[in-house]
């Protein structure tokens, strides 16, 4: 078993409820319900979400595609800056309880010119900042490239504003077995600089479904009502 895999389930984080609203949220129906580019036209606060940031090309659509088990719900792209709405999903839309996930416009894409960045900024920053029903982002980072400046840059926005977040370590396919650990001891290390920073960081591959029963499973936990 995969030492990260092997801690995850020493530490027991999850209930059987949990494992089993994670399951059935992502097992169920998830619909595009609407790509939103101004806080105006967000759907209502009236259920909870939790919302996938990260840089360009980081691998937030393919991890939303890999949690639902479908290939071309998000739309994913080998060019980066593509996602530049925040798309809303709906999970769980038969269930008591649905949920909200959202896909966010990743950040620090070079090409994009400055107008963009700062519209990106605000409209981010106003999202975070003024969501109520918003119980978690999930923070994906590159595990070959680990945290750069801009996603410090984010963490500390977060932090400035109070949201809870976590960060998820993307395409863990991508490094060599013995570069895995280190990568997230490091990320734990840097992690805890940060206020707001959950201590926990989850391990993902999209592309090999690695970490996926974790992350339903904590997405399960956070949207419980
Ligand atoms: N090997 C590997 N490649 C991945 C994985 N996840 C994503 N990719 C690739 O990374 C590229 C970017 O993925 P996206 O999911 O479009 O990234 P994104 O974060 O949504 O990008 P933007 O919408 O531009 O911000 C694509 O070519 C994916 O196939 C993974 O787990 N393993
Ligand atoms: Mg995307």
């Amino acid at each position: 078993m995969k030492p990260w895999a092997k801690r995850r389930m020493e530490e027991e984080r999850y209930t059987q409820h949990d494992m089993e609203r994670g399951r059935l949220l992502f097992a169920g129906r998830v619909d595009f319900i609407m790509g939103a580019v101004s806080l105006g036209t967000l759907p209502g606060a009236d259920r909870p979400e939790v919302a996938f940031a990260g840089r360009s090309n980081v691998g937030k659509s393919s991890l939303v595609n890999a949690l639902t088990g479908r290939k071309t719900l998000a739309r994913t792209s080998n060019t980066p800056g593509r996602t530049q709405e925040l798309n809303y999903f709906e999970m769980g839309a038969e269930m008591n309880t649905p949920a909200y996930l959202v896909d966010l416009p990743g950040y620090g894409y070079a090409k994009i010119e400055r107008k963009k960045v700062n519209a990106w900024t605000r409209l981010v920053k106003d999202y975070l900042r003024g969501r109520p029903n918003l119980r978690r982002v999930m923070l994906l980072i590159d595990s070959r490239h680990g945290l750069k400046e801009n996603d410090r840059e984010i963490m500390h926005m977060l932090d400035e504003a109070a949201v809870n977040y976590q960060i998820v370590l993307t395409k863990l396919d991508k490094l060599k077995v013995a570069d895995r650990d280190k990568i997230l001891k490091k990320t734990q290390e840097d992690a805890k600089k940060f206020i707001a920073c959950h201590p926990i960081i989850m391990a993902t591959s999209s592309e090999k479904g690695w970490g996926l029963e974790d992350l339903r499973a904590e997405i399960g936990q956070l949207t419980a009502f």
